[in-house]
This record gives C-alpha cells, sequence and structure tokens, in this order.
C-alpha cells in the first residue's frame, strides 16, 4: 500500500530508501511531509520544479536547526513558542522533528502539557492550517467520503477524542484536537512512529460550554453534546469507517470523560485495537512509580495503604492497576483491596453507598472501616488518610491545591517518607506544589507529578521531580501495538508497560521515580520492546514478521523501525498515484 497519494516510500538499487514523488513545483513547499524548505538538493530543484523559487543557497539539516532555534528562542511567551512549532509542524515536519528530538525537554512542555492546555482553550482563535481529521455530527452520514479525502493511505495510529474530559479543564469542544496532535507527536519524536502513519481525531459531538457555542470565533459544530444513544450511534459509524479505510490501524482513546470512557473502551478493545490512554496508560505509570518509590523507601509495594484522590477514568484506571500490582506482590484481590481507599467528589468509596458501576470493584466493604471515626456519612480525604493510616497518596481529582498542608502533615504523621504524588494536569490543576510537598515533610516526601515542574531546593539539597505522566508509557505501548499488528491490547500488555517503566527507572536512573524527559525515546524503545515481547507470549500479534522472535529480536526489531528526522532523497515519477 503507498504511504500517500502525493508520495511513496522506495528503494534504489543499492537499497537505500527515497521518496517518489507526485506533485511538483511549489506546491511540493506546502506540503509539511515533502517540504525540505532551503534543504531541496540542486539536483533536486531540477527535477522537482523549485528552480527559481528557493534562496540560492542549499542548506543542511543542521543549519536549518541552528535557524529555527533561533527564531524560537526569541519569542517570549509560551503559547507563541508552541504557535510557532505547530506553525513549524505544518510547514516541514522533519525539521519540526529534528528540532523537537535536540530539545526534548525543553520543548515537550511547549507542545504538550501544561502549555497545550491553554492551547486547547484557545484552538479556534489560534488556526491556522488543517492537521487530521475531525469527524463531526455535521458531516458523520457521510464518513466514508470524508475519510477518503485523508492524503495519507497507511495510517496505523489514531489518538482520537471527544474532548469531554481534557486534562483536569473539562468539555473543550472541537478545541480538545490540541491534545491528539501534542500526543502523536511525542508517537513520532519519543516513541519513533513515523508521521505518515498517524492521525490525530476529534470526534465533534458538540460541547455543553455556553462560552465556546456563543463564540463568533468557536471553529467546532454549534449544540449541546450528543449523549446516549446518538452518541454511540456516531462513535460505531466512526469506528467502522476507520476499521475499512485503515485496516491495521490501532486506536487511543482520550481525554473521554468517565461517563464515556468506561464504555467506549469495552465498547470497542475486541472490535479494533484500542485502549484508553487516560484508564490505562495512566494506570501504568502510577504503577511503575509508585514500585520506584517502594524501591527507594526500602519496602514492598505490598507493605504500601494507598489512597487514591479522584474516581473518573484516571483514578479508576490507577486503582486497577495498582490492585493488579498488589496481586503480583502476592496478596490475594480480597487483601490488595483492603489496601486501596478510592475517592470521589463526596468521599470514599464504601459498597453502602450509591455510586457509577464502574467504581464499585473499588469500594471498601463497611466492615472495613469498623473502629474509624469520621464526621459524615463517608469519611472525607483527611478522614480516609488519617484511618488508613495511608502511606501513598495518589491526586487524580483535576482539583488544584487540595493536597493541603494538614493533609500532608497526616500523611507525613503516617509514616517517614509518605509517597505524594500530585497527577492532575495542567500546572493549575495539581493538587499540590512539589515544592510545599517537600517544605511541608521536611525534605521527606517522594513526590513525582503529572504536569513538568522545576527542581525543589531544600535546606541546600536539590530534590529532581518525576514527571508521573502517561507520556512515558502510552508511545512505548501504542508502537508495540502498531509493530505487532495486535489483534486487541490486553491488560497484560499494559502491565508490562508498568514493569518494563519500572525496570528501567531501577537500571538507568535508581536515585528516581521516573527518568527524566530527555530519555524519554529509549524509555520508549524498552516499553514497547517488553510490551511486543508479550503481545507475542499471548499470541496476539498477527504481523508475521515477528512469529517466532525471541527478546533480543524484538528489541533489535523494534529499534530497527523507529522512524528517525532526516530528509530522504527526492526522485519526481510524472505520474498520479492511483490509490
Ligand atoms: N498524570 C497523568 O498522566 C494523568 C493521566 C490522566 C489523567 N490525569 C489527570 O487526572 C485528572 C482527572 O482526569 P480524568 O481523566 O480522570 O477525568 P474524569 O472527568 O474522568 O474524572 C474526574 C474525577 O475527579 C474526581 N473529582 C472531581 N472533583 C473532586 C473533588 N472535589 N474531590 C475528589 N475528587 C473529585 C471525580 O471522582 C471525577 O470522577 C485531570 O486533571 C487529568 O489531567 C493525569
Ligand atoms: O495529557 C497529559 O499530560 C496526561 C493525561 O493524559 C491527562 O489527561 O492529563
Ligand atoms: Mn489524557
Amino acid at each position: 500500500m503507498s504511504v500517500s497519494r502525493y508520495y511513496d516510500v522506495k528503494r534504489d538499487e543499492a537499497g537505500n530508501r527515497y521518496l517518489e514523488v507526485y506533485v511538483q513545483g511549489f506546491l511540493l513547499t506546502r506540503f509539511p511531509l515533502l517540504n525540505k524548505g532551503t534543504a531541496y538538493t540542486l539536483e533536486e530543484r531540477r527535477q522537482l520544479g523549485l528552480e527559481g523559487l528557493l534562496p540560492p543557497h542549499v542548506n543542511s539539516i543542521k543549519e536549518q536547526l541552528d535557524q529555527t532555534y533561533r527564531q524560537y528562542r526569541l519569542l517570549g511567551s509560551e503559547m507563541e513558542k508552541h504557535i510557532y512549532l505547530r506553525n513549524l509542524q505544518d510547514r516541514n515536519e522533519v525539521l519540526f522533528y529534528a528540532l523537537l528530538e535536540e530539545h526534548l525537554e525543553e520543548m515537550l512542555p511547549i507542545l504538550y502539557t501544561p502549555t497545550v492546555g491553554e492551547a486547547v482553550r484557545q484552538f479556534s482563535h489560534i488556526y491556522r492550517y488543517p492537521r487530521g481529521f475531525t469527524a463531526s455530527t455535521a458531516n458523520i452520514e457521510g464518513i466514508r467520503e470524508a475519510l477518503a479525502n485523508v492524503p495519507l493511505n497507511d495510517v496505523r495510529l489514531i489518538v482520537a477524542t471527544d474532548s469531554s474530559a481534557i486534562l483536569g479543564i473539562g468539555d473543550q469542544g472541537f478545541g480538545g484536537m490540541a491534545i491528539p496532535i501534542g500526543k502523536l507527536s511525542i508517537y513520532t519524536a519519543a516513541g519513533g512512529v513515523g508521521p505518515d502513519k498517524t492521525l490525530p481525531v476529534e470526534l465533534d459531538v458538540g460541547t455543553d460550554r455556553a462560552d465556546l457555542l456563543f463564540d463568533p470565533l468557536y471553529l467546532g459544530v454549534r449544540h449541546k453534546r450528543l449523549s446516549g444513544e446518538p452518541y454511540y450511534a456516531f462513535m460505531d459509524r466512526f469506528v467502522e469507517a476507520v476499521k475499512d479505510r485503515y485496516p491495521k490501524v490501532v486506536i487511543q482513546w482520550e481525554d473521554f470523560a468517565k461517563d464515556t470512557a468506561f464504555a467506549v473502551l469495552e465498547r470497542y478493545r475486541k472490535v479494533i485495537p484500542s485502549f484508553n490512554d487516560d484508564i490505562q496508560g495512566t494506570g501504568a505509570v502510577a504503577l511503575a512509580g509508585l514500585i520506584s518509590a517502594c524501591r527507594l523507601k526500602g519496602e514492598r509495594l505490598s507493605d504500601q495503604r494507598v489512597v487514591i484522590h479522584g474516581a473518573g477514568a484516571g483514578g479508576i484506571g490507577v486503582a486497577w492497576a495498582i490492585l493488579e500490582g498488589l496481586k503480583r506482590d502476592g496478596l490475594s484481590e480480597k487483601e490488595a483491596k483492603k489496601r486501596l481507599f478510592v475517592l470521589d467528589s463526596r468521599g470514599l468509596l464504601v459498597e453502602n453507598r450509591s455510586m457509577e458501576a464502574y467504581k464499585q470493584p473499588y469500594a471498601q466493604q463497611p466492615q472495613a472501616l469498623e473502629g474509624w471515626s469520621f464526621a459524615g456519612q463517608v469519611p472525607t480525604l483527611l478522614e480516609t488518610i488519617q484511618n488508613a493510616r495511608a502511606t501513598v497518596l495518589l491526586g487524580l481529582s483535576g482539583q488544584g491545591g487540595s493536597f493541603t498542608e494538614p493533609i500532608v502533615r497526616a500523611m507525613h504523621f503516617n509514616t517517614p517518607r509518605p509517597i505524594i504524588f500530585p497527577l492532575s494536569n495542567p500546572t493549575s490543576a495539581s493538587e499540590a506544589l512539589p515544592d510545599d510537598l517537600i517544605h511541608w515533610t521536611e525534605g521527606q516526601a517522594i513526590v513525582a507529578a503529572g504536569s513538568p515542574f522545576p527542581p525543589v531546593v531544600y535546606n541546600g539539597s536539590y530534590y529532581p521531580v518525576g514527571q508521573g505522566n502517561n507520556a512515558f508509557v502510552f508511545p512505548g505501548l501504542g508502537f508495540a501495538a502498531v509493530l505487532g499488528q495486535v489483534s486487541e491490547v490486553s491488560d497484560g500488555m499494559v502491565l508490562e508497560a508498568a514493569y518494563a517503566l519500572a525496570d528501567y527507572t531501577a537500571r538507568e536512573t535508581p536515585e528516581r521515580v521516573y527518568p527524566p524527559v530527555k530519555q524519554l525515546r529509549e524509555v520508549s524503545r524498552e516499553v514497547a520492546s517488553r510490551v511486543l515481547a508479550k503481545a507475542l507470549e499471548e499470541g496476539l500479534c498477527r504481523e508475521p514478521r515477528v512469529q517466532n522472535m525471541n527478546a533480543a529480536q524484538v528489541g533489535a526489531f523494534v529499534a530497527s523501525r523507529m522512524w528517525e528526522p532526516h530528509y530522504l532523497p527526492f526522485r519526481w515519477a510524472d505520474r498520479r498515484r492511483e490509490d
């Protein structure tokens, strides 16, 4: 299958790759995947009809990187930098990824969390070029024809959102599209998935936000969100059409609100290989961080009593993964559940109160609370921490500042080294500032946060703050699913990602809870290798090339398939590609 209707990747007589291109001249410089800017060679300029359209000097990519980075550094605000990088991505994708790889740690917070949260809010206002695909209530009837317009013929990975729960900032309508774009940029920069194999998707089913509906510049469909049967009919149509157009595609569901996140995951996970990043990716990342934190404390996971603040997609996903981790550590399901306390906005989940079905498996039995003292119907966060003698506190509530000083001191009262991870994003939704956590516990808390934070300085010592973000898991997990052409993304694969991340951290950065972001590519390669080996073991791989590979061969295969931002030589072919 050809990669795009505009070009195809071929090999020359010596086996080297080149692009056969079917567009020519000025238009070529308008295709981000084909644009080399000032780096087209003289021979390419002649062949491709670019003579006279470009400056005489031919730049190397190194010079282009210098030039773009200098411009980037001139910009003042994070949003300006975000817009600049997104423009570069829409202008010249190879250069964009080369720049991103060179400055991953500096640029990730600009392209991804937290700045992407602001880009979501302002999406309609800063919109420039089309990128990705929008399925909306305006085109769902003709979804197949619309999908045929996507210029890529071999999409293997989709990140799709209905924007109902973007980060911790809620319903964002059409603006949520910035999230799949950001996640897929990480897939390419860190996970090695070629940009021509990826497609960001916005599922625009409307928005319940009046400020968006009444904003004259708002670009999404202008009605309230679909819900119930019409919502699932929309989703069914999308999934069927995507499956027909891209039979090998894997879907990552992103930022679906709790009311639909679990239902969408279960409805389609056996229909099309797919996973929910907020439930499963976050679960794996939290479990990995917890294992690393226990290692730093010299304790076992099964020694801990864990409180999870927030019972949505993230919170329940984390509860699921930790329960599995506790079982793997030797506890029975019943024993494991006694160590896990999950709270939603109404307090601790206890079986005798009302709650949604997806929360029920993580509710405490009322007998477990015998001897507890609490004032209301169910214990609050502080009361739960005190009565359960919690040693671990994880925030997935989207409630900025909810880990107050009394709460953190109560954790410290229970254990000399409390593990406290405010995992909510963006920065404004973080349950606490790492700086406060370190100070309130006299430097003793083991801290990681969902958003990036600078190291904390306390008593003359530096405390790096690990980023407990699913970015450490989804690129490897999704890449493995793509490479193996798995029939489904299994729970075993998700858990394997967690252990791969924990093992990597123990080996490469043993003093930390999570590796530094600049190692994201190495981490993702390891996660992908382990997950692919697991999928093979579980008999889920349909890709013939990986069958019968051992672990070392799988690792080498993953490394060899990682896309790199290099310009390939171009050759003009005088025909329009037939699809
Ligand atoms: N670090 C990561 O990798 C990561 C991954 C996923 C989600 N998150 C973060 O977790 C947060 C929640 O995301 P989600 O996808 O679960 O959203 P969601 O809409 O599915 O769930 C939000 C949940 O927050 C809880 N909540 C709301 N108000 C609360 C309150 N006052 N007290 C206690 N709990 C309350 C509720 O249980 C609700 O179900 C967001 O801020 C998101 O950025 C972080
Ligand atoms: O997007 C992120 O930074 C992580 C996570 O998926 C979230 O929704 O917060
Ligand atoms: Mn998310």
